[in-house]
């Protein structure tokens, strides 16, 4: 099986400079030179840019998409990214609407760069590797600490133990290690847009997170600033103050959509309470599932770029229930 390691940067690929910061150093070619053979799998390496992921906007990660899909177009079974761990969960959304639900595609990085004794970075690229080439594919998945968590549900839960990623409320795909990999669950969302172009760029949505006592100040903020988009991480179950429902009011008029997610970062939001939720959704406020914002923001961009203003409540509820068109 041919396999396409792509490498994006990162702590994976980052070493300690002399004055005890981190920075990208690693080619692709070094990554895989601490890869041992594999039966039955080749390994072809390939730079696509080497920057930590915390400086990379939504356009770069789509151009890492592009190069997923031309890799699988040709001819190569499989395809790994390395990627800094700081926006993986918003590269691997990405990827994983844009590839098909059940793609040979895994992201991966590491959380301990890669000359520190104890780093994870060559055994994560391992274990991406075994997961990616499994006999049964797995799903387009986040491979880190042993665990893979399907693309669309991934999300980054520690700033530093290796164990970063947590598939939230849906769990993790499989375990892998030295023995292969042991498949837990298939993935139920993702692929939504796997047969449509890459789009060339994605649209300015911005993510406002609420705090108590706020107000509509920075929703109105990210208007002025242009957003084609706002995504609201509200309270609890979805809720937000008098003051932020009047900023979504005027969002409405201005035919920019606004998505309610919970700063919770689990289960689903509902607009259920009087003077909260109810009135976001009564000045037009459209509500995500279980989404967190930062995926309901790939989301939303994702939507407003190949669905349309108009088709974006349908598109959102389709990306929320995992309905592929
Ligand atoms: N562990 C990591 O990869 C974090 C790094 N700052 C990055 O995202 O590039």
């Amino acid at each position: 099986m041919r396999i396409a390691v792509l490498a994006t940067g990162g702590t994976i690929a980052s070493r300690l400079a002399p004055d005890g910061t981190l920075a990208v150093t690693d080619s692709v070619a070094e990554l895989l030179g601490n890869v041992p053979d594999l039966a039955d799998v080749e390994i072809c390496g390939f730079d696509l840019s080497r920057r930590p992921s915390f400086t990379l906007t939504l356009d770069d990660m789509l151009g890492t998409v592009r190069a997923v899909r031309a890799k699988l177009a040709g001819g190569f079974a499989g395809v790994v990214v390395t990627h800094g761990t700081d926006t993986l969960e918003e590269a691997a959304y990405l990827t994983g609407q844009l590839t098909s639900r059940d793609a040979r595609v895994v992201l991966t990085g590491a959380q301990r760069g890669a000359d520190e004794p104890d780093s994870d970075a060559a055994r994560n690229l391992l274990d991406a590797i075994r997961v990616v080439s499994a006999p049964e594919p797995v799903g387009a998945a986040i491979v880190l600490g042993g665990v893979a968590c399907a693309a669309v549900e991934g999300r980054k839960v520690h700033t530093s133990a290796v164990s970063a990623f947590s598939g939230g409320p849906a769990g993790a795909l499989a375990l892998v290690d030295p023995d292969g990999v042991l498949r837990l669950s298939a993935p139920v969302r993702g692929g939504h847009y796997a047969g449509r172009p890459v789009p060339d760029r994605l649209p300015r949505v911005d993510l406002v997170k609420l705090v108590a006592g706020a107000d509509g100040t920075h929703l109105r903020a990210s208007l002025r600033a242009g957003a084609a988009g706002v995504v609201v991480e509200a309270f609890g179950a979805g809720n937000a103050p008098p003051s932020v429902a009047e900023a979504v009011r005027e969002a409405d008029k201005q035919g920019v959509p606004v998505v309610i997610t919970s700063r919770t970062g689990a289960g689903r939001v509902r607009p259920i309470y009087s003077g909260g939720g109810a009135d976001l959704a009564q000045a037009g406020a459209l509500f995500a599932g279980d989404l967190t914002g930062s995926q309901a923001r790939v989301a939303l961009a994702l939507a407003l770029a190949l669905d349309g203003p108009d088709a974006v409540p349908q598109a959102l509820s389709n990306l929320v229930e995992g309905r592929r068109p």
